[in-house]
Formats: C-alpha cells, sequence, structure tokens
C-alpha cells in the first residue's frame, strides 16, 4: 500500500501550512524534502513523475499494476528530471510493495477502449446515458426505502412491529394508534426493501445501475439516512468483515464494497486504462476531518486531538473542496477495502440506547476514476465519473437517542447538518429562491447532489419497532419529500489527453520549483514571491488568530458560565433523567397493562356484541312465533265456527234433501197425474178443436153460401135497379121531351111522378143497405166469435204448454 506520509496536497491556499510544517520537522535532507513533495502531488501528477521523463517525445509509463487493473498514464519524457523521479519512484515502489511495470502497447489501448465504448461507455465525447427532455426538465432524486428487521433484543422483548413493507408496489406502511383509533399512512418510494431483503438485492437491484453510470463518466452520489441504528452502516459499509471468502465478498457487504468491486469487474472486464483515487472524510461537529491522514503522533494523545480539522474552501467555481483532503491512488479492491477498514475505524462513534456502535459523524467516501478513452478521430480523451458514497449520522434527537456523556453540542452540530439538509431539501422541492446549502458543511459539500449535476440516490433506513415508530415517520416523511428533488445530471466534460497533461505540466513546473528552492536554498524550498505572498498571508492569518484569541476568551468566560448553568441544568436533568425513567418504566407497565386490559375489554366488547346480537334474534323470531301462534288460534277458531256450521249446514241439507225427496216423488206422482190429464185434456182440445174447426168451416161455408145468395140477390137487385133507372132514364127523356112537347102541368106531374120514383128508389137503396148492414154485422158477429173462439183456444194451449213447462 501507498506510504501515508501526513503531507497534504499543496493547493494555493496551504502553501503557507506546508512551508510551516517542514519547517516545524526540520526537514534536513533534500531528498526528504523531494518525497514530501512528491507525495504531494495528486495521482495522475506522481503518475507522470514515475516514468521517463523526455520533454521531447511522448512515451507510455506504467505507473503501477495489482492483480486487479493496469493504470496507464502517456506520458512526455524528459531526461533531465530522470535521475531524481526515478528515485522517488524506487523508494515508493519500496514502500508500496509494487513491482515495476512493463510497458503496455498503445494498439493494445486503443483496441481496449474501443472494446470498453462497446459497453456503454461511449465514444462520442458528449455522450449522456440520460435522455435529452429529461435532461432538461431534470431527473428526480431516487429515494429508496429500507426498513430493518427486528435486534435478537427488540425480538425477544416481543416489541410491536407497526412497520410493512410492499417491495411489489413499492410501498411502505406505518400502523398508529390515535385516541384508540388505529390509522395507517402509506408512503411509496422508488424501491422498497423490507426487513428480510439482501444486501445483495439491494445492491443489484438499486445501486449496480449508479456504478454503470459511475463509469459512463457521471458524478453520482449515494447517501444513506435515517434514525441511529436502523442500519445506514450496515447497508453502505457491511456488518461485520469485510473479508473475502475465494474472492468473494461475505453476503453482508454493504453497499460500498460492492461498488468497488463492480468498479473493477468492469474495468477489467474492458481492460480498460484508467486511475482510481478514493478519499475519505468525516463531518464531526461541522468540522472536517481527513480519515485518510496519516498519524505520526510522537507521544500520547488524546484521539480527537490527532484528527486536525481541514478547511472547507469555495473552487471559485460555484463549487467547493477540502483543502488538503488526502487522495489515496488504488489498484485494487482490496486496497480500498483496507483504506475503508482504517477510516471506519477512526470514525467517532459512541454506545447509544438504539445502537452499540453508533456513528456519531456524517462520513463521504469518494472514488473518483479516470478513464482513458480513444475518439472516432484517434484522439485520448480522459472520462471522469465520481462516486460518493455518504453515511449520515443518525436523525433521531438525541435525547430519544440516549447519547450520553452530555454531548450536547454533538448533538447540536448534527442536528444543524441535518436540519440544513432538511431545509435545503424543502426549498429545492418549494423552488424557493434561496437554498440554504451555505447554512451547513455537509450541505456545502453535498450541494452538487442536490439540485446539482449529479445523480442522487437516497436510502432511507427505518425501524419497524413501534417505539421508533415517532423517528420512523420523520424519516419517511423527509425522504418522501426529498423525492421531488430534481437534479439535471450531467456526464463530465471529457478532458483531452494533452489538456490534462498541459495541467500536469504547470502542476510539476511548481512543484520542481520548490524542489529546486528545497535544494538550492537551505531551509527555505518555495519561491521567494510565493515567500512572501505566504507571509503576508501568515499575518493575515496572525491577526486573525488574535481576533479569534479574543474571541474566544470572551467565548470561555461566556462558556464557564454557561457550564455552571449547564452542571446545573445536568443535575436538574439527571433527577428529571432519573423520574423520567421511573415514569417511562411506569407508563411502560401502565402501557401493558392497559394493553392487557384493552385486550380483554376488546374480547369482552366483541363477547357482549355477539351475545346482544343472538339476543337480539332470538327476541325477535320469538315475536314473529307469538304473532304466528295468535294469527294461528285465530284461524283455528274460525275454522272452528266454520266446522259447525259446516255441520249444521250438512244436517239442514240432509232435512232438505230427504224434504226434497219426499217433494220429488210427490211431484212425480203428480206430474204422471198431469200429464195423463194434460194428455186426456190435450186429446179432447184437439178433438174440440177439431170439431170447432168443422164448425168453423161449416159456418164459414154457410156464411160464404148466405154471403154468395145475398151478393146474387145484391147483384140481381143492382141489375133490376140498372134497368129500372135506364126505363127511368128513357122514361125521363120520353118525359122530357113530353115536356117540351106538353105543358107546364105536364112538367108537375113529371115532377111529382119523379119525387115518387126518387123516394121509392131511396126506400130500396136504404132497404138494399140495411140488408147489406145487417149481413155484414153477421158477418162481424160470426168473426167476433170465431175471434173469441181461437183466442180461447189459444188461451188454453198456453196454459197447457206452462204447465208443461212446470212440470218438467
Ligand atoms: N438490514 C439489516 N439486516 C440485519 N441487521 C441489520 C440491518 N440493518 C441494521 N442491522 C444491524 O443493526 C445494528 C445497527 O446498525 P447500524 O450501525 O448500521 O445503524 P446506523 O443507522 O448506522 O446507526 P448510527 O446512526 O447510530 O450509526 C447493527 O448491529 C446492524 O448489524
Amino acid at each position: 500500500m501507498y506510504s501515508t506520509q501526513h503531507f497534504h496536497r499543496p493547493t494555493p491556499e496551504d502553501k503557507s501550512e506546508v512551508r510551516t510544517n517542514i519547517q516545524h520537522e526540520e526537514v534536513k535532507d533534500k531528498k526528504i524534502a523531494e518525497d514530501a513533495i512528491l507525495t504531494r502531488l495528486p495521482p495522475a501528477a506522481r503518475a507522470l513523475l514515475f516514468g521517463t521523463y523526455p520533454r521531447s517525445g511522448i512515451s507510455l509509463c506504467r505507473l503501477g499494476s495489482s492483480s486487479s487493473g493496469r493504470v496507464w498514464i502517456e506520458l512526455p519524457c524528459c531526461p533531465s528530471a530522470c535521475g531524481t523521479l526515478e528515485s522517488v519512484k524506487s523508494k515508493m515502489d519500496k514502500r508500496s510493495g509494487l513491482t515495476s511495470p512493463s510497458p503496455k502497447s498503445t494498439d493494445k489501448s486503443g483496441k481496449d477502449l474501443r472494446s470498453g465504448e462497446a459497453n456503454g461507455g461511449g465514444g462520442n465525447t458528449n455522450s449522456n446515458s440520460i435522455p435529452k427532455g429529461d435532461k432538461e426538465k431534470g431527473v428526480n432524486v431516487q429515494v429508496i426505502l429500507r426498513c430493518r428487521p427486528l435486534s435478537d433484543e427488540e425480538t425477544k422483548s416481543n416489541t410491536p412491529v407497526v412497520i410493512s413493507c410492499n417491495e411489489r408496489r413499492r410501498e411502505v406502511a406505518a400502523t398508529q394508534i390515535i385516541a384508540s383509533k388505529q390509522i395507517d399512512r402509506t408512503f411509496a418510494f422508488d424501491k422498497v426493501f423490507g426487513p428480510s431483503s439482501k444486501q445483495k438485492d439491494l445492491f443489484e437491484q438499486s445501486i449496480s445501475p449508479i456504478v454503470n453510470e459511475v463509469l459512463e463518466g457521471y458524478n453520482c452520489t449515494i447517501f444513506a439516512y435515517g434514525q441511529t441504528g436502523t442500519g445506514k452502516t450496515y447497508t453502505m459499509e457491511g456488518g461485520g468483515t469485510r473479508k473475502t471468502k475465494n474472492g468473494e465478498l461475505p453476503t453482508d457487504a454493504g453497499v460500498i464494497p460492492r461498488a468497488v468491486r463492480q468498479i473493477f469487474d468492469i474495468l477489467e472486464a474492458q481492460c480498460a486504462e484508467y486511475s482510481m483515487k478514493v478519499t475519505f472524510l468525516e463531518l464531526y461537529n461541522e468540522e472536517i476531518t481527513d480519515l485518510l491522514a496519516p498519524e505520526e503522533p510522537k507521544f500520547p494523545v488524546p484521539e480527537d486531538k490527532t484528527k486536525k480539522p481541514i478547511a472547507l474552501m469555495e473552487d471559485g467555481k460555484g463549487g467547493v473542496f477540502v483543502r488538503g483532503l488526502e487522495e489515496e491512488v488504488v489498484y485494487s479492491a482490496g486496497e480500498i477495502y483496507k483504506i475503508l477498514d482504517k477510516g471506519s475505524a477512526k470514525r467517532r462513534t459512541a454506545e447509544t440506547l438504539l445502537n452499540k456502535q453508533s456513528s456519531r459523524s456524517h462520513s463521504i467516501f469518494s472514488i473518483t476514476i479516470h478513464i482513458k478513452e480513444l475518439t472516432h478521430e484517434g484522439e485520448e480523451m480522459i472520462k471522469i465519473g465520481k462516486l460518493n458514497l455518504v453515511d449520515l449520522a443518525g436523525s433521531e434527537n438525541i435525547s430519544r437517542s440516549g447519547a450520553r456523556d452530555g454531548r450536547a453540542r454533538e448533538a447540536g452540530e448534527i442536528n444543524k447538518s441535518l436540519l440544513t439538509l432538511g431545509r435545503v431539501i424543502n426549498a429545492l422541492v418549494e423552488h424557493s429562491g434561496h437554498v440554504p446549502y451555505r447554512d451547513s458543511k455537509l450541505t456545502r459539500l453535498l450541494r452538487d447532489s442536490l439540485g446539482g449535476k449529479t445523480k442522487t440516490c437516497i436510502i432511507a433506513t427505518i425501524s419497524p419497532s413501534v417505539y421508533c415508530l415517532e423517528e420512523t415517520l420523520s424519516t419517511l416523511d423527509y425522504a418522501h419529500r426529498a423525492k421531488n428533488i430534481k437534479n439535471k445530471p450531467e456526464v463530465n466534460q471529457k478532458m483531452m489527453k494533452s489538456a490534462v497533461i498541459k495541467d500536469l505540466y504547470s502542476e510539476i513546473d511548481r512543484l520542481k520549483h520548490e524542489v529546486f528552492a528545497a535544494r538550492e536554498k537551505n531551509g527555505i524550498y518555495i519561491p521567494r514571491d510565493r515567500y512572501l505572498q505566504e507571509e503576508a498571508e501568515k499575518k493575515a492569518m496572525t491577526e486573525k488568530i488574535e481576533r479569534l484569541g479574543a474571541d474566544l476568551e470572551t467565548r470561555d468566560k461566556q462558556l464557564v458560565e454557561l457550564k455552571e448553568l449547564y452542571d446545573a441544568e445536568q443535575l436538574l436533568s439527571a433527577e428529571l433523567g432519573e423520574k423520567l425513567e421511573k415514569t417511562q418504566k411506569d407508563l411502560e407497565d401502565a402501557r401493558n397493562v392497559l394493553c392487557g386490559l384493552e385486550e380483554k375489554y376488546n374480547e369482552a366488547k366483541s363477547t357482549i356484541k355477539e351475545k346482544e346480537y343472538v339476543i337480539f334474534n332470538l327476541l325477535k323470531s320469538e315475536k314473529s312465533l307469538v304473532d304466528c301462534a295468535y294469527n294461528l288460534r285465530v284461524e283455528l277458531e274460525n275454522a272452528a265456527a266454520d266446522v259447525s256450521g259446516l255441520f249444521s249446514k250438512i244436517e239442514r241439507k240432509d232435512k232438505i234433501e230427504d224434504g226434497n225427496r219426499s217433494l220429488v216423488q210427490r211431484f212425480r206422482s203428480q206430474l204422471t197425474h198431469q200429464l195423463d190429464a194434460l194428455h186426456k185434456t190435450v186429446s179432447t182440445s184437439v178433438m174440440q178443436q177439431e170439431d170447432h174447426l168443422k164448425e168453423m168451416e161449416d159456418d164459414m161455408q154457410s156464411f160464404v153460401s148466405s154471403k154468395d145468395e145475398a151478393v146474387q140477390g145484391l147483384r140481381e137487385s143492382v141489375q133490376k135497379l140498372k134497368l129500372l133507372q135506364g126505363s127511368g132514364i128513357t122514361a125521363l127523356d120520353n118525359l122530357a121531351c113530353e115536356i117540351d112537347t106538353n105543358s107546364q102541368t105536364t112538367f108537375e106531374r113529371l115532377n111529382s111522378q119523379v119525387q115518387s120514383h126518387t123516394s121509392s128508389l131511396e126506400k130500396c137503396f136504404g132497404g138494399i143497405a140495411s140488408e147489406a148492414d145487417n149481413l155484414l154485422n153477421e158477418l162481424q158477429c160470426s168473426l167476433s166469435k170465431q175471434e173469441e173462439r181461437l183466442v180461447q183456444f189459444a188461451k188454453k194451449q198456453r196454459e197447457v204448454r206452462i204447465m208443461l213447462k212446470q212440470k218438467h
């Protein structure tokens, strides 16, 4: 492994610090000074120094090798620098145990990179796997929810579980009992992993694609957020050991070792040419410490003092960088695991009520990968991808977590970072103009991951226990809100290799000047103008320190006062704590009793309900039975009355039938008599009728003959009259003639004769008329008699018919 000198990479800000450090350590040996400067070089610059160094041409040098990958940097060669640099290189090789690698052909590298392109590396320098539309609109922060299983103690004490995870529907439901009412709150996430989920599943389903994007040139951040003891460190780093068995990772290996393994596997499979460096920092009480910084304490010092806080600086382009942060170049997954172990061991942990080894700080582990690529034009480009893996401190409130030994400041600062993180998330979600990134170091460090160009994934961890419900709901709310943050991920601009080399040249030039100054001018090993500049900075710094000293004094006074206050508060809080503990215990007992009682009450309630239901049904059926019985009785009474009526009716009917029978008997005999009588009557009547008819016929004949005779007599009379009248008229005519011839006297005599004739005629006509009247009267009489007889006959016939009808 590489030497871990405690020198920082020289940045403009720490020039004076570098000088002071080296002066204080009284570096006498120039070689050590060279070494010191070289180890502060960035990895790529160090790589440059390991090979031949001719300015005139380019040659490939291999800067290190490992079983898992080769790192190649094409270097301009400079023979003049060769001797010095070779000695440094051999020194470093010795320390790191690396063997000098053999060079690799350019052809091979070109081929390898092309294969890398085929695997998603992309030949286009602006390649971006995010669709264009998404890029403009932004991509939501991916939020994954993981619920840990109950711990052994929780299982033993039968801790109630209030969280249920539906991995298929990507939902988590929290069950709350408020005012004895069950309220379920459901939250949806991009992915949900329940208590039985495996580390491997979480990685493969959610993290592996992100790692692939890092290798495509994106900056990606994965961070774990949640209450203490919910499995943030377990998820990020894994449980127990990181040791591999037959090259396989243990099943409980977390996201970081798996991501590292995937990166190396892919790079190896692509035979890519790359260099990789890692950083590991801790943010504790708003102070950044480098977990990879070398420790060389000359005498035993308290743990916290060995950790020198380092500054967070603005880079002038809107970003930040951590000044002097150690960057370790790595060649294998194994190296990274060792670095992780070393760094994790330095993290501040403490026992809390919720977690035996609780991380009290936030940690950020970053892997930066430079991969060489060939464009279609054959130009060499450097693709850069960065993966930040963030393990945040527990999000709970400190009293609840049970942090002991008065770590109030710790709590305040952890919460400050997390509160600011919450405010930043809110501001981003609500699109408010001001996003308070600058309010905490955590948010300054994660600025690009929250609303920036980085792809971000949040793993929110929760506990299923009822006792953590309040914190769990707060985590769920927090994570759910974070889902709405939109980032605009952009693939990092690929750098032309020549530009990288140019940058490195200027860095080397600067360092060379420092080396030169160190060699030539005893005791001063930086250029004069830099020295002056640093002196001025130092002066400003001293003034600042004085100011800060004065500040500190007043703060110390305040601190003493606060301490007194704090002690008093401590006493009070201890008392209150005891009381609280007792009360909590009582409450717990009462809660248990209440739970039992509630259960019994619920059981009793349900039994009463059941019984009430049964009684109600019984009463209902009884009532319907009574109604039925009543109806039946009424019907029965009616039926009895009907039956007795029926009996009397039957009796009556029998009597009537007897009477009817005798009546019928009598009627039959009467009818027979009557029929006989009728028969006789009919036969006599027929005979009488025949007689009548005969009589009538006779009468008619006699009447007709008498009428004929009368008519004959009348005709004769009329004939006589006619003759008489004719003779009279002739006599009259004769008389008229005689009248004409005779006189008036004759006329008178004639007249009297006419008159006598007229009166005789009248008498004759009167006799005829009376005779005709008599005849007619007789005819009328006989007709009316006939009529009467016929009427009587008809009457008799009708009576006989009526009788016959009645008999029948
Ligand atoms: N998914 C899981 N499966 C099995 N064990 C788990 C799981 N998550 C957490 N644990 C166990 O729970 C305990 C606490 O986990 P861990 O230390 O990772 O919590 P944390 O959230 O990092 O807490 P802190 O914020 O206090 O550091 C550990 O013993 C860990 O092994």
